[in-house]
């Protein structure tokens, strides 16, 4: 790597910085290394290898099956293709819920196998102490609360998180805590726009959010959601910025029928 790199890096402290200066941030999700290029190239400031990649690269029901290893794999290609973005990783579930050392053994594969910049957990008070150990190693960590995929089956339901007082209240104390171990940044899923908004201005690093509203600090999607390659995903908080199922889909059509019509290669396509 040059020391007189052009690309300004994009860092936990930017990230802090821009909370600070009121600039949104943005992150996406990217699995594989073309994607990663394309999203570093829009001008992402931030790239999550998420254990969503259990869904939409595996076609599993949950995120629960995806491995450590998978997830290094994933996060090894991404991390080939990005030349600004901040990468953060998903540690997936059992990789980290047992013990803070097993956390902690898998936070350090994450970064020296991966070669991710931080990586992010789900939950808050429970997994605290492997929260701590992981960052006294020097790994930046960003929090996840809210719909927390990974206890799927605890909540029984993708519905909307928080909406009763108790539950908003512990998501808050959660946020503080997370902040206080020294989380760099922290993901709210699927909770009110108005609590979202609450925890928000409550601490000083960013939110970043997924059917959370306007108030956070940051917005993230799943990649394959944005770009309209998921027909089956529809949830309310989802803006799909193109249609690629039936760009795809139609391209692959037209393909057959050129190749099966004789078409296709012509002339100009041979040697
Ligand atoms: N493709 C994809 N996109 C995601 O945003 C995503 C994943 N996968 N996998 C991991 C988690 C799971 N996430 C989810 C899953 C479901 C809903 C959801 O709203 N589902 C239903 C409503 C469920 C209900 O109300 O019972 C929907 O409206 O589609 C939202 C986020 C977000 N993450
Ligand atoms: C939805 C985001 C925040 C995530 O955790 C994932 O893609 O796995
Ligand atoms: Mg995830």
């Amino acid at each position: 790597m040059s020391v007189h790199s052009e690309i300004k890096k994009i860092t936990t402290e930017t990230l802090r910085k821009m909370k600070f200066d009121k600039e949104i941030i943005t992150m996406l999700t990217a699995y594989d290394y073309t994607t990663a290029k394309m999203v570093d190239a829009g001008g992402i400031d931030a790239i999550l290898i998420g254990d969503s990649a259990a869904n939409v690269m595996a076609g599993h029901e949950t995120t629960l099956p995806i491995t450590l290893d998978q997830m290094i794999y994933h996060t090894q290609c991404v991390v080939r293709g990005v030349e600004r973005a901040l990468i953060v990783a998903d540690l997936p579930f059992g990789s980290y819920q047992s013990n803070p050392e097993k956390a902690l053994d898998s936070a350090v594969r994450m970064m020296k196998e991966g070669g991710a910049h931080s990586i992010k957990i789900e939950g808050g008070k429970e997994i605290q102490k492997s929260i701590v150990k992981i960052i006294n190693a020097g790994i930046p960590v960003m929090g996840h609360l809210g719909l927390t995929p990974q206890s799927i089956y605890q909540f029984g339901t993708y519905k909307v998180r928080a909406k009763e007082e108790e539950e908003a209240e512990k998501l808050m104390s959660d946020a503080k805590l997370l902040e206080e171990l020294g989380c760099f940044a922290l993901v709210l899923e699927k909770i009110p726009a108005d609590l979202a908004k609450r925890v928000s201005e409550s601490i000083s690093i960013p939110t970043i959010g997924i059917g959370a509203g306007a108030g956070c600090d940051g917005q993230v999607l799943v990649y394959h959601d944005m770009v309209g390659m998921n027909k089956d995903f529809s949830p309310k908080f989802l803006r799909r910025y193109l249609d690629l199922y039936t760009e795809i889909t139609g391209a692959v059509s037209s393909f057959v029928k050129d190749v099966k019509t004789g078409d296709f290669p012509n002339e100009k396509e041979s040697y």
